[in-house]
């Protein structure tokens, strides 16, 4: 890095990010309904070493002492998600006290140590009841969804300022219906164009009731990943083409531009629909901002064999890796965020994740964890955001992934994205250095980069 004014722009938020099944655990506690999570987890053989959500951070009971964790740190926000289900243990219907009452005590907690609170409605753990009613390939859905955020709105705008329908409709699609990786584990190329729409309908739902019933700012998280040709073969290019509607245009399209990539069709053929024009209306609210989810880029080959999207990653020898496989490369986020500075008219948009899963050293005597590749990640990811707001783009905050190591949804406890280090077996909290060194850089607005 060479050291020039990485000064960030005044009231830049600050921040981590967790979600509430990853840290929570007591899932059921105070009349919550199950989550497909909840059943997943318990399916055996779909999570590493059958892990499950059941305690994860014991974040439901421990949240005061997390939030002072977060004040002692420095930290300036925060983005955590409701669990829908502890809300409306059925999806929809009767309201549960108890399970609103958890995140309005977290809210004001949060508010009395000021930080401030991002609140996503849902991050993947769709209550278990609505799931038996076909859950995203429902199209009532979209109402259902949007009643529930309704009552989140009514009970926690102004209080919440921020707000975020969905984190990441790709990987809810691709994991859940598609290859079936993640709950609720479909494999289906029928399935995964419905579940699509009806998330961004769902989405637009939401947005289009905040207009009437909030008074601040809402958004939609999405995982971008760029995608670059591994040659200028037709063939390597086709396909990079596709991996990039794929996974980046078929969520943002939609919504800023009113229809899907051209790309879709060929991805999926006969399996994709049209869809009436009500709907695209409906999809594509105005957004306050954009949640970008960061972590890695492809570099895409054709891939024949690698199906429906028929593009395939190249690794780079000369690459760090992380623990999950993925590729680091700053560079992806700036070149990331100028494509969303071009294509969508420079939206404002907060970096709602950005983070990576190394293996930790253990925690020392001292109380150390000496994380350095993750304060190197963090180091360059945060050096590369400057250099795409230096070029014009409108970048409003940072929440690295994650504030505590957690439950990484089929990979389980094993992979730790957390600045701050969990004993699962004592609950015990320690800062990292990764933690120290954000610390710093948030005390200084990221002059102390
Ligand atoms: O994998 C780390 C985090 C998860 O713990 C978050 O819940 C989730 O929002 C999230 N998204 C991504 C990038 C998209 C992705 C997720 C899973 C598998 C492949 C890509 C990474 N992460």
């Amino acid at each position: 890095m060479t050291q020039h004014d990485t000064t960030f722009p005044e009231h830049f938020l600050w921040g981590t990010a967790t979600s509430a099944y990853q840290i929570e655990g007591s899932p059921l506690a105070d009349g919550a309904g199950p989550s497909i999570w909840e059943r997943f987890v318990h399916t055996p053989g779909l999570t590493i070493g059958g892990d499950t959500g059941d305690v994860a951070c014991d974040h439901y009971r421990r949240w005061r002492e997390d939030v002072r964790m977060m004040a002692d740190l420095g930290l300036r926000a925060y983005r955590f998600s409701v669990a829908w289900a502890r809300v409306l243990p059925e999806g929809r219907g009767t309201v549960n006290t108890k399970g609103l009452d958890f995140y309005s005590r977290l809210v004001d907690e949060l508010l009395a140590h000021g930080i401030t609170p991002l609140t996503t409605l849902f991050h993947w753990d769709l209550p278990a009841a609505l799931d038996d009613r076909g859950g995203w390939l429902n199209p009532d859905i979209a109402h259902w969804f949007a009643d529930y955020a309704d009552v989140m709105f009514k009970a926690l705008d102004g209080r919440v300022r921020h707000w975020a329908t969905l984190n990441e409709p790709w990987v809810v699609t691709d994991g859940g219906y598609l290859h079936g990786a993640l709950a609720p584990g479909h494999r289906s190329l029928y399935e995964a164009p419905i579940a699509t729409h009806h998330l961004l309908r769902a989405h637009g739902a939401a947005v289009q009731r905040y207009r009437s019933v909030g008074k601040h700012q809402i958004g939609l998280v999405v995982n971008l990943e760029p995608k670059y040709a591994a040659s200028d073969s037709a063939a390597d290019q086709a396909a990079t083409r596709r991996a990039h509607a794929y996974m980046n245009g078929q969520y943002l399209d939609p919504v800023f531009l009113g229809r899907y990539p051209e790309e879709m069709r060929e991805i999926f053929g006969a399996a994709w629909p049209e869809w009436p024009a009500a709907d695209h209306e409906l999809i594509k609210q105005k957004l306050d901002f954009i949640g970008l989810n960061y972590y890695t880029r492809s570099v895409t080959r054709d891939a024949p064999e690698a199906w429906p999207v028929r593009a395939g990653r190249v690794i780079q020898p000369q690459a760090t890796y992380t623990e999950t496989s993925w590729e680091v490369f700053p560079q992806g986020l700036t070149d990331t965020l100028a494509w969303i500075r071009e294509r969508y008219a420079n939206p404002p948009v907060y970096i709602t994740e950005n983070g990576a899963a190394f293996y930790d050293p253990p925690v020392a005597e001292n109380g150390r964890v000496a994380d350095a590749l993750r304060v190197d990640y963090l180091r360059k990811h945060i050096g590369a955001m400057h250099a795409a707001i230096a070029a014009g783009s409108d970048v409003r905050g940072y929440m690295a992934w994650s504030l505590l190591d957690n439950f990484e949804w089929s990979l389980g406890f094993a992979k730790r994205f957390g600045l701050v280090h969990i004993n699962y077996a004592t609950q015990q909290r320690t800062p990292k250095d990764s933690a120290r060194y954000y610390s710093r850089v948030v005390a200084s607005n990221g002059a102390a980069l």
